[in-house]
């Protein structure tokens, strides 16, 4: 009915040009726009809308076309007319129904806010009741109804563990007026649900009367638990949003959880870490809708650490490889794949085998990557530092791997996505850097024309937490919000790029998000997750610098250079040297914090499978053979640790000390064989799997 309309054709308009005896004087109405031609006109057609229907105007204007339209004998300047008020209406109705949808919008946010404070409503009234209570509120119905429900709001009942550590709960001294308002509303002695077809609003007037004479419940008796009536649950309103049943459903399952996880550790091995961790997210998942965070409190310790356990059985810094396809023009080069691939295992020619966490050929897929990697996202929320790297030579697939395409999304969009889709409670902003000669460029400042910022951007530690003075941060509340920072910087990255002269495989890109837990107003943890792209690592000779192209070699020579500390550090920890040699370059420094201690690390080595590229592709697998024995502690980073042990920059406390030496015992005994050489070696590089 709203759509364009269909144009009139000439012969149908000639057709209509002479009156029919059936046609009433009230089709020659007046026609025009709303407000116009139909105002004030006692005339209504069939599609007229009562007065004080909500857009008169629009109703108006469509009925007096539609009239027009269908009436017989209107001249062809009327018709089209017609024709006209239609098209009007039509666009006047579009533009109602967006702004329709907008307020549908607005009262579906008011609707989740509403639920947020009856959930809030039901923190506080916890406490004060011992005896299954009821309370009126608005319920969460519909945005287009305004029905008022009665909700029934079940006792906190405490979980039926011996291992559970019973919260307390605080009794306000003085109560504010909402808890105080809440009170009023709950009762023991309400109705029973035979008096359910009472209205909400008799039931409104006999709650508060009976509330007054109920006295609150005394705080010491709160620690026991409350005897479980079956009558004394029934609800007077339509919804029941917990029912005792529900209740101790949840409690059973999260306790049965509990019991199975608490006596795992680390000796029991990746799959029954990871069972047990399973069972916890899906009890904790289903409890969340009807639990407190006090009655979830216990599963999440127990899933946290479970989770950290299982991080660290799969390697704390967990080393993947990932080989593209030869693309079309290498194989009308009669390029050939060099590399053989199984699924932990890699084979750069006879006898040289390689073993990763995992990996992945050319026909595996971006989902593929991101799923044996978001655990990592739970890992940053949890408090944990976390590192994401490409690394390979130019072409590998970095950027593909790490940003993907819009159809392809890489790991750094669908983690951002995971993050935001896992948080509660968390405060999440965005920065991004390039590195670039040894310089650092802020990609979310402007640059000048010769790609210069002012102030600069300095490193410095404080606490054993990097600093990067002078850089913005962005606070993002979507994962939407989060990629667009993150799209604004690679913008800024080609305008730099370019200020620069510079090659974007030249330059290491370094996004991170950074999130802040807070509860009850203190904050439990702050951590990072950086993804770094690192530039290409060639041989000047490979990627054929000319001898006068100064910029290039500097360029190259640079670039290798940070690589080769990077892999240095990561030796160093590997090795579990007391010097951890981070000083050497900026991109070590700037990932100090994030790479050893207590932080998690995610390498992903691209590789090309061309036989032209072999030796490159050969030198990226032995770094990654290094990265692959990094042991980090295993304090998350909380304000109160923030002291790295392998970065030498505090002293360690005894708790810490002693985790350090557990980890240290179980740690993989070194071999010298994996010693970094920029030659090729034909030994086999296989590794022990941490598990
Ligand atoms: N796994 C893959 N599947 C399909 N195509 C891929 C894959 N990996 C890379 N490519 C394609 O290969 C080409 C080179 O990849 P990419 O630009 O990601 O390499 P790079 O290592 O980031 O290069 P540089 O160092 O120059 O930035 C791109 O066209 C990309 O789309």
């Amino acid at each position: 009915m709203f759509g364009p309309p269909s144009p009139l054709s000439k012969s149908r308009l000639r057709q209509r040009r002479s009156p029919s005896p059936s046609q009433t004087p009230r089709a020659r109405a007046p026609l025009g726009l709303p407000g116009k031609g139909c105002e004030g006109s006692d005339e209504r057609g069939p599609m007229d809308l009562e007065p004080g229907a909500s857009r008169p105007g629009v109703f108006r204007s469509i009925s007096a076309a539609s009239t027009a339209q269908s009436t017989m004998g209107l001249s062809e300047a009327e018709l089209m007319s017609a024709a006209d008020a239609l098209a009007a209406a039509t666009q006047a109705m579009q533009q109602e129904t967006a702004k329709a949808t907008a307020a549908r919008q607005h009262l579906e946010e008011q609707s989740r806010r509403l639920e947020a404070q009856l959930a809030f409503a039901n923190q506080l009234l916890q406490p004060l009741v011992q005896q299954p209570k009821h309370v009126l509120m608005p319920a969460v119905v519909p945005w287009s109804t305004s029905i008022r429900q009665t909700v029934h709001i079940a006792p906190l009942r405490q979980l039926p563990l011996a291992k559970v550590v019973p919260v307390a709960v605080s009794t306000p001294r003085s109560p504010t007026t909402p808890k105080a308002d809440l009170r009023s509303l709950t009762s023991s002695t309400l109705p029973p649900a035979s008096a359910s077809a009472t209205s909400a609003a008799s039931a409104t007037s006999a709650t508060s009367a009976t509330s007054a004479s109920t006295p609150p419940t005394p705080s010491s008796n709160r620690s026991l638990p409350s005897p479980v009536s079956k009558t004394a649950g029934v609800s007077v309103g339509v919804q029941t949003v917990q029912s005792e049943a529900q209740d101790t459903k949840f409690l059973q399952l999260l306790s049965q959880a509990i019991d199975l996880a608490v006596p795992i550790s680390d000796a029991d091995g990746v799959t029954a870490v990871k069972e047990a961790r399973d069972r916890l997210i899906e009890a904790i998942s289903q409890g969340r809708a009807v639990l407190s965070q006090e009655q979830l409190a216990p599963a999440d310790a127990q899933r946290k650490r479970l989770h950290n356990i299982y991080q660290d059985l799969k390697g704390q810094l967990r080393v993947y490889c990932r080989v593209r396809p030869l693309s079309a023009k290498e194989r009308q080069g009669g390029e050939i794949e060099a590399l053989n691939i199984d699924r932990s295992t890699l084979e750069v020619k006879p006898g040289d085998v390689f073993e990763f966490g995992g990996v992945f050929g050319p026909s595996s897929s971006q989902e593929e990557v991101f799923q044996e990697s978001r655990d990592l996202a739970q890992s940053a929320l949890d408090g944990h530092n976390v590192t994401v790297f490409c690394y390979g030579i130019t072409g590998a697939g970095k950027t593909y791997t790490m940003y993907g395409t819009p159809q392809e999304k890489g790991l750094a969009p669908r983690m951002m996505q995971e993050l935001f889709e896992a948080a509660e409670g968390v405060r999440v902003s965005g920065s991004m850097m390039e590195l670039y000669n040894n310089c650092l460029v802020d990609l979310l400042r402007p640059i000048d024309w010769q790609g210069r910022q002012n102030p600069a951007l300095g490193l410095k530690l404080d606490k054993g937490k990097v600093q990067v003075e002078g850089l913005v941060k962005e606070a993002a509340e979507s994962a939407e919000e989060l990629q667009e920072i993150f799209q604004r910087g690679l913008e800024q990255r080609a305008v730099a790029a370019h200020a620069m002269n510079v090659q974007s495989s030249r330059s290491h890109v370094v996004f991170t998000v950074y999130i802040t837990r807070e509860t009850g107003g203190e904050i439990e943890s702050t951590s990072k997750l950086h993804f770094c792209d690192l530039g290409g690592c060639e041989r000047l000779k490979k990627i054929e610098v000319k001898s006068w192209d100064t910029d290039r070699q500097l360029e190259t020579i640079e670039i290798n250079k940070s690589l080769a500390a990077l892999g240095d550090v990561i030796e160093a920890i590997a090795r579990r040297k007391k010097y951890i040699p981070y000083r050497n370059h900026k991109l070590t420094q700037l990932l100090q914090d994030a790479l050893g201690g207590t932080a998690k690390a995610l390498m992903c080595v691209n590789c090309s499978p061309a036989q032209s590229s072999i030796r490159e592709t050969a030198n990226s697998l032995k770094l990654a053979n290094r990265a692959k024995r990094v042991v980090n502690q295993v304090e998350p980073q909380t304000p109160r640790t923030s002291r790295s042990i392998s970065s030498g920059s505090g002293k360690t406390s005894p708790r810490l000390h002693r985790c350090c030496k557990q980890v240290l015992a179980q740690a993989v005994p070194e071999s010298p064989q994996f010693a970094w050489s920029p030659i090729f070696d034909t030994h086999t590089h296989t590794m022990p799997r941490s598990s």
